[in-house]
């Protein structure tokens, strides 16, 4: 199996082009089910995770071309086989976002439940309890949820009792599609969602109050063709700004948007980190030592929880103690000990944190159980003394592309092995 290799104590120097994101192309190829299409996305990234999705799609019958030399997806045709397998959806959680567009365009969806993971139970009762009130009937039957609605779905008022970003996302697809209005209330505001509901509007779909957490969608019977420029990676940004700081160096992140980052910018100079906004994109330069900040993790446009793993491998080696608080996720902090192993001084308990920062990190090999954590090892490694290896590569590929490739350029020593 694959493994990362770093030798630490390079300051990174150059530009790191940052790809679409992740978490904004899952849902916009669920989006490809509303339609027969075509749907073009344009900045598609190569992952992991987009092939999964690919796979699963083309198993409910659609066409969908990755040219990733262009990186562009085009999404066609129309889903014949309304049941989403367990071995896809227990891969990527992100497969239950089929489930809106499904029932809402044939009025009928069978989704494996996809159980607890690596940083928590995160159940779906939202994405469920969403679709009930627009008038889906629900079955649970060996590990699925089938759902019906052979009438189509119905317009109504859902007010979530938590921010979910998955829930808003299934909601507002399927919305569009359903006779008359839905109100979305307490809708998560993530930038993709923003970027969904924009590349639902290019295809036909009725939608206000996007980027507030209140949508209002007006059903449409059909939608159609479109082509959509998917937004950069937010996540991707974070963690390569984080790179620039914990070594020390200067990193242009080409593409990156303030907009999207505003906490984790606000963060950074809180530690001494310099962030500059260029046409091209953020400039992120660290010249003098790093000082501890605390941190606790919200719905957007709070700190986002896909960047507490990387801000803990920062705070390891700044100056004073930091506290990170999760409050999104119960089990986010699996990288806790194998940072420890390579010499951070961290004590948690139950959502909380403290990080003691620490001289200087000592390489070693390590694994993580999930796509942050293991990029917060990445990051640790980049400033350790010495050696490090880190493990189950996997987790890393499903969310970052080339990232030796990226990193070497700017200076890092990183292989793949
Ligand atoms: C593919 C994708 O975009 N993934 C992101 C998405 O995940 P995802 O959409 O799964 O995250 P949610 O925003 O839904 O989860 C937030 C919290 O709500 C809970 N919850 C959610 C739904 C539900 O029906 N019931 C319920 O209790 C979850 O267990 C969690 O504690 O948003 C998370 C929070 O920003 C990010 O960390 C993930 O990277
Ligand atoms: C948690 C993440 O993804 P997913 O929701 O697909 O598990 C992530 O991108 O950090």
């Amino acid at each position: 199996m694959d493994r990362i290799r770093i030798r630490g104590g390079k300051p990174l120097s150059g530009n790191i082009p940052i790809g679409g994101a992740k978490n904004a192309t899952l849902p916009l190829m669920a989006a490809g089910l509303l339609s027969d299409g075509p749907l073009t996305l344009e900045n598609a990234p190569d992952l992991a995770d987009i092939a999964t999705m690919r796979a699963l799609l083309v198993q409910h019958g659609m066409k969908v071309e990755h040219d990733k030399a262009q990186r562009r997806l085009v999404l066609s045709g129309a889903a014949e086989n309304l049941e989403a397998p367990y071995d896809l959806v227990r891969k990527m959680r992100a497969s239950v976002l089929v489930m809106g567009p499904l029932v809402a365009r044939f009025g009928e969806a069978r989704v494996s439940l996809p159980g607890g993971c690596a940083i928590g139970t995160r159940p779906v009762d939202l994405h469920i309890k969403g679709l009930e009130q627009m008038g889906a009937v629900f079955d649970l039957e060996g590990g699925y949820m089938h759902a019906k609605a052979p009438g189509g779905l119905r317009g109504a008022t859902i007010i979530f009792p938590q921010v979910s970003v998955g829930a808003t996302e299934n909601l507002l697809m399927a919305a569009t599609l359903a006779e008359g209005t839905t109100e979305l209330v307490n809708a998560a505001r993530e930038p993709e969602i923003g970027d969904l509901a924009m590349c639902l509007m290019r295809m036909g779909a009725r939608i206000e109050g996007i980027g507030t957490d209140r949508l209002v969608v007006e059903g449409v019977k059909r939608l159609g063709a479109a082509t959509h420029p998917i937004i950069p990676d937010r996540i991707e940004a974070g963690t390569y700004a984080c790179a620039a700081a914990i070594t020390g160096g200067t990193v242009l992140l080409e593409g990156a948007r303030m907009v999207d980052l505003g906490a984790v910018v606000r963060t950074l100079r809180e530690c001494g980190v310099d962030v500059a906004e260029e046409t091209e994109g953020l400039r992120i330069t660290r010249k003098n030592g790093l000082r501890g900040a605390d941190v606790m993790t919200e719905p957007f446009p709070g700190f986002a929880t896909d960047m507490q793993a990387q801000f803990m491998a920062l705070m390891c080696v700044a100056e004073g103690a930091s506290m990170i608080t999760e409050t999104i996720f119960e089990n986010r902090f699996m990288h806790v000990p194998e940072l420890t192993r390579m010499g951070a001084r961290i004590k948690y308990h139950g959502q909380s944190a403290i990080v003691r920062g620490v001289p200087k990190l000592s390489g070693a090999p390590v694994m993580a159980t999930d796509l942050r954590a293991s990029v917060s090892l990445v990051l640790a490694g980049l400033a350790a003394q010495g050696e490090t290896i880190v493990n189950r590569v996997y987790h890393l590929d499903r969310g970052y592309e080339s990232l030796e490739r990226k990193l070497s350029a700017v200076g890092a020593e990183i292989e793949r092995v």
